[in-house]
């Protein structure tokens, strides 16, 4: 075995693969992710054994990383993996140039060693807490769910509806995690790429498009995000036409959003668009709103915003109650944390939490991939199934790589 003076990682992929393996085989946790058009990879170990849970009062956390589940916990609390190790590796200079600056790997494993080895903690994991979301639906399910959003749309209970499907597919035998992650930050730059190991609640890996609370020094920002279609020809942004039924979709979340800020007395606020945004290859419409925390005298935007966001009309409906309530009983499995939020807190005084779209949990030889859309009056149930399909493949198409072992 080298010693950790001489070992030679021959790229990142082969770092990634040790410094995995070392960490999952020891039971710890972890997160690692790429932000939006960032060159740096972040990764953060919590090494303490213990699974954490806190209430999301961001502002007084230490560095760390919250997972909360779509549902709404008892307790109102969210897992957290608290920062023993973080470190940051930078995507645009050769792993061997920087390796003063990253968490010390002891030994060295050969690529296939290790992704052998990573599996194998990997898929140990998880088998308690959110078993029960281990369901198909198929696509039947998912069309007469919404078809009963239309129809409690036409008689005036919801104004919209984002019913979700789940569905499992198969991973190879050489599923390679380091590889996918590579694959998703060349393929989706404007996504956060996220993978968290917890190893009490799962492995999940995920590129969402959507922020739903950032707070820097004194700015905070949040966005709304909906109407979906595939991105077409040589320039989609500029060449794109929204229906009147996704322009209204879009815009019930941005009052989503505003009839929060009233909600507290909020009224200096900037707002931006909407305009159209590509993630992977589809479209959505956006809109952008800013705060200055200082100038309104709001230091806790972060933490109140987020509690009153989440679940947003992005991923629930509105209103909140009755959406949530609606999903509750014709919704037939746990979305466990799909359309969930999670995020890096204090790190970098930077915190960042987005909504847990365009993500799979990872099983024993499958995936879970899962996905919503938004439904309002006009929908068609035949249209909102392909658009679901569409955004499984954002992660399904990364998972079954070429085994490069
Ligand atoms: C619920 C999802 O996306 C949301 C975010 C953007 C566009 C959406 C839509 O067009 O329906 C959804 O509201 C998902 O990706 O599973």
């Amino acid at each position: 075995m080298q010693t950790a003076v001489d070992i030679q990682f021959d790229n990142l992929e082969h770092y990634l693969k040790n410094l995995l393996s070392l960490n999952l085989e020891k039971g710890n946790q972890v997160a690692i992710w790429r932000k939006p058009k960032s060159q740096f990879l972040q990764v953060l170990i919590d090494s303490s054994g213990k699974t954490k849970k806190v209430s999301p009062q961001l502002e007084e956390l230490p560095s760390g990383f919250v997972v909360h589940p779509f549902e709404d916990q008892v307790d109102k609390k969210a897992y957290y993996l608290e920062a023993s190790t973080y470190f940051k590796i930078d995507l645009q200079i050769p792993i061997d140039e920087q390796m003063g600056n990253l968490e010390r790997v002891k030994s060295l494993r050969s690529p296939k060693e290790s992704t052998i080895l990573i599996n194998k903690s990997l898929f140990a994991s998880g088998e308690n807490g959110l078993r029960e979301s281990y369901f198909e639906c198929s696509k039947q399910d998912f069309v007469d769910l919404v078809e009963k959003g239309i129809h409690a749309i036409r008689k005036g209970e919801l104004n919209k509806i984002v019913p979700a499907k789940l569905k499992k597919i198969e991973l190879n035998e050489g599923f390679d995690l380091v590889n996918s992650i590579k694959s998703l930050i060349q393929a989706y730059p404007n996504a956060f790429i996220n993978f968290f190991h917890i190893p009490e609640v799962g492995s999940w890996l995920g590129a969402s498009p959507e922020v739903l609370i950032q707070t820097k020094g004194e700015h905070f920002s949040t966005m709304s995000l909906a109407g979906t279609q595939k991105a077409v020809g040589d320039n989609p942004l500029k060449n794109t036409a929204w229906t009147q039924k996704e322009i209204e979709e879009q815009a019930l979340v941005s009052r989503y959003i505003v009839d929060c800020f009233k909600k507290i007395r909020l009224r200096e606020y900037d707002e931006v668009g909407p305009k159209t945004v590509l993630a992977g290859n589809l479209l959505h419409l956006r809109s952008d709103f800013k705060v200055n925390m200082q100038a309104t005298n709001f230091p806790q935007l972060g933490s109140v915003m987020l509690e009153l966001l989440h679940p947003t009309s992005a991923v629930c409906g509105m209103p909140r109650k009755e959406a949530f309530d609606f999903l509750r009983t014709h919704e037939k499995f746990d979305r466990s944390l799909f359309a969930g939020f999670i995020g890096p807190v204090n790190i970098e005084e930077e915190t960042s939490i987005y909504v847990n779209l365009r993500t799979a949990r990872l099983m024993d030889g499958f995936a879970i991939l899962y996905a919503g859309a938004g439904v309002t009056e006009d929908s068609d149930p035949e249209k909102e199934w392909e658009e679901t399909e569409m955004k499984c493949d954002i992660i399904g198409q990364h998972l079954n790589l070429q085994n490069q072992l």
